[in-house]
């Protein structure tokens, strides 16, 4: 029995099944143990965010080019990887901005990855969703939007 809150999903890629947060969008491998929460500031009280991210794109991506390569081939579980692998240094003590400013694909890395304060409406949903449901200084999961996939950090 899968906890309220929780949608379980197969990799395209693998096949495997993991689990998708329906309020953060966060996915994890493992049987989610408690309910996903909805978090008080996803109720309409949060007006605004700020948040850096770093954005990772795919062959799929709406544009599949940036700063950092004109044509982007990558696929997209070659972009989860790199993902995963920057979470995993973060974790570790990296630097999110460092990160941001060196490897993600989105003009922001010229400000560590910082998108400055938006509004709900402002941002593709899932991008949206994910920042609003996060808390100060705390980092997201792999969000997925049509950009390509992103760590967000919101700072604000
Ligand atoms: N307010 C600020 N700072 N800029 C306007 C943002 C417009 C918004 N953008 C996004 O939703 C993507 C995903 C999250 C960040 C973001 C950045 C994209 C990613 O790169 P692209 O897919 O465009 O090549 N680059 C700029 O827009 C949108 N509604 O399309």
């Amino acid at each position: 029995e899968i906890p309220e809150g929780w949608e379980k999903r197969t990799s395209r890629s693998t096949g495997m099944v993991y689990y998708l947060n329906s309020y953060t969008k966060e996915s994890q491998w493992e049987l989610p143990t408690k309910k996903a929460e909805p978090r008080a500031d996803q109720s309409s009280e949060l007006q605004e965010v700020q948040a850096s991210h770093l954005l990772v794109k795919h062959e799929k991506s709406r544009r599949p080019s940036s700063w950092r390569e004109e044509n982007i081939t990558r696929t997209k579980e070659e972009a989860r990887k790199i993902l995963e692998g920057y979470i995993e240094k973060i974790e570790n003590g990296a630097d999110f901005a460092e990160l941001a400013s060196k490897y993600s694909d989105c003009s922001s890395y010229k400000k560590g990855g910082d998108l400055g304060k938006f509004k709900r409406g402002m941002m593709q949903k899932p991008f949206e969703d994910a920042a609003f449901a996060l808390k100060v200084n705390e980092m997201s999961g792999i969000v997925d939007s049509d950009s390509g996939l992103h760590i967000i950090l919101r700072t604000k």
